[in-house]
């Protein structure tokens, strides 16, 4: 089976400095791929390339078996490659539902415009009410984006990302200030939703990241350190030396 998402040789610097070199990862359907390292190692960068938030120096981006690189976010998005921000970019106003409706409608406007305004509307009310079901947070679909509870904020990011159907998300740090049980159920809801979404995960919690991830890749210094199972990756003395040995401390 091809990959979803293929990256080759991916380089950039800011200036003098070199922030990623030579950077080659495949994503496949369905699968959950952690991207771990320590502070400052590029894996934003890496997003920012991947989603057309920042251009690459060298290297390609491919993704459903075709090259992206210069597509802005907003068609990557329209194909399936979908991100979150470590900083949650919703409108505090805006209530739940209306914030899911927004991103909802957005989607339905670019798959389903042959079907009319009235079809769009429709098709997306039904995905807002899907998804505010299968998060559990149905009760507060009328609650101002700004009242919600920072945990409920965070799932709001991901339904947001969700409503746009997305075949690949990119989830960056959507875990961060959670307790373990509200992340394990920020995950179980992508995952109910659909399974055949490739997600990768960017997590400073080893423990999320190893228990929930297919694969584990390890960034370090703008480089890919390792990438394998969690098994091999937890025993792999360059990324204990690297990365985790500094966590067990
Ligand atoms: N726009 C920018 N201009 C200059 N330097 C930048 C820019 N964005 C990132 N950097 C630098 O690139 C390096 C990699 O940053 P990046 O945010 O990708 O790392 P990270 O692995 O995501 O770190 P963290 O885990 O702290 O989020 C850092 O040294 C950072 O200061």
């Amino acid at each position: 089976m091809s990959a979803l998402l293929e990256i080759s040789g991916i380089g950039k610097s800011f200036g003098a400095v070199r922030v990623l070199s030579g950077i080659s990862l495949a994503v496949s359907e369905g699968e959950t791929l952690g991207l771990i390292g320590p502070n400052g190692a590029g894996k934003t960068t890496l997003f920012n390339v991947v989603t057309g938030f920042l251009r690459a120096d060298a290297g390609q981006v491919r993704f459903a078996g075709a090259p992206v690189d210069r597509l802005p976010p907003a068609e990557r998005a329209a194909r399936g490659l979908v991100r979150t921000f470590q900083k949650a970019m919703v409108f505090p106003a805006l209530s739940l539902r209306e914030s899911l409706a927004m991103a909802a409608r957005q989607r339905a406007g670019q798959g389903l415009r042959w079907l009319g305004a009235r079809a769009c509307h429709q098709e997306s009310a039904a995905r807002v009410e899907r998804l505010l079901a299968e998060s559990g947070l149905a009760r507060h679909g009328g609650e101002r984006m700004a009242d919600l509870s920072y945990g409920e904020q965070r799932i709001a990011d991901l339904l947001m990302a969700l409503a746009l159907e997305p075949r690949l998300l990119l989830l960056d740090e959507p875990t961060a200030g959670l307790s373990q049980a509200e992340a394990e159920r920020l995950l179980g809801i992508v995952r109910r939703h659909d399974a055949r979404t490739a997600i990768v995960l960017i997590a400073h919690d080893i423990d999320i990241v190893f228990n929930h991830c297919d694969r584990i890749a390890v960034m370090h210094l703008g480089q890919l350190l390792r990438t394998g199972t969690p098994q091999a990756v937890r025993q792999d003395a360059a990324v204990r030396a690297a990365y985790l040995g500094s966590l067990a401390d």
